[in-house]
C-alpha cells in the first residue's frame, strides 16, 4: 500500500453505473473506495447500505472497501458490513452507546476500526482507545453531503491528531474527510493527514487519472 492513501467517495459517482465506476477510478490510479453510509437520523441524507458493499465485491472489486457509517446506533449495522466485504469501518463516537464495543466488534470481525471526528468533536474520545483504532478520520466539513468547501480549522486538529498518534506508539493512519482537492492535498498532507478522500475533486471530473496524477505529483512534493 502507498505511504499516501488516496480514496475517492463514491457518494459523489454515478449511481446508475456505480460498479464500472468504481472500476475506472481504481483503473485510474485509487488505493481504496471510500463508502458513504447515511441513515437519515444521524446525518440528514440517505445514501447505500451493506447490499451495495456486497455487490460491489460480486462485481469484482478487491481493493479494500472504507467503510464510514454515519448512522445511529452504529452497532447494528457493524456485522452486516463485516458479513457485506468491508476492509475498514470506521463510526462517529457520538453515535454508539460504548465506543469500546464497538470497536470491538470491528476488530472481532476482521475488519480494521476508526473513529471520525465531526469539526467540533474534540480528540479526547481517542485517549483510551488507541490500542484498537487503525484509522482516525478528521471531516474537514460536516457530514452528510458531498461537495463542500474544507473547513481551515482542520489543519490545526490534524497537528494535533498527528503529534497523539505519533506518540502513541501505534501504527494508526490519519484520513481526511470532505473538500480535498488536488489545491489543498499537499497543505492537508502537510499538517499530518496520510490518507485523503476525495469525492466531487475525483468524480466530478472527466478524467479521474489526471487529477489523481495531479494529486500525487503534489503529494510528492510533501516528503
Ligand atoms: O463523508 C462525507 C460527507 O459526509 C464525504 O466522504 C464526502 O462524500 C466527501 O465529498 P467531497 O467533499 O470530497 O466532495
Ligand atoms: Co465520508
Amino acid at each position: 500500500m502507498n505511504d499516501f492513501i488516496i480514496a475517492p467517495s463514491i457518494l459523489s459517482a454515478d449511481f446508475a453505473r456505480l460498479g464500472e465506476e468504481v472500476d475506472n477510478v481504481l483503473k485510474a490510479g485509487a488505493d481504496i473506495i471510500h463508502f458513504d453510509v447515511m441513515d437519515n437520523h444521524y446525518v440528514p441524507n440517505l445514501t447505500i447500505g451493506p447490499m451495495v458493499c456486497k455487490a460491489l465485491r460480486k462485481h469484482g472489486v478487491t481493493a479494500e472497501i472504507d467503510v464510514h457509517l454515519m448512522v445511529k446506533p452504529v452497532d447494528r449495522m457493524i456485522g452486516d458490513f463485516i458479513e457485506a466485504g468491508a476492509s475498514i469501518i470506521t463510526f462517529h463516537p457520538e453515535a454508539s452507546e460504548h465506543i469500546d464495543r464497538s470497536l470491538q466488534m470491528i476488530k472481532d470481525g476482521g475488519c480494521k476500526a476508526g473513529l471520525v471526528f465531526n469539526p467540533a468533536t474534540p480528540l479526547h474520545y481517542l485517549k483510551h482507545v488507541l490500542d484498537k483504532v487503525d484509522m482516525v478520520l478528521l471531516m474537514s466539513v460536516n457530514p452528510g453531503f458531498g461537495g463542500q468547501s474544507f473547513i481551515p480549522g482542520t489543519l490545526d486538529k490534524l497537528r494535533e491528531a498527528r503529534a497523539l498518534i505519533d506518540a502513541s506508539g501505534y501504527d494508526i493512519r490519519l484520513e481526511v474527510d470532505g473538500g480535498v482537492s488536488e489545491k489543498n492535498i499537499a497543505e492537508i498532507a502537510r499538517a499530518g493527514a496520510d490518507t485523503f478522500v476525495a469525492g466531487s475533486a475525483i468524480f466530478g471530473k472527466e478524467d479521474y487519472k489526471d487529477v489523481i496524477d495531479t494529486m500525487r505529483k503534489e503529494l510528492a512534493s510533501v516528503r
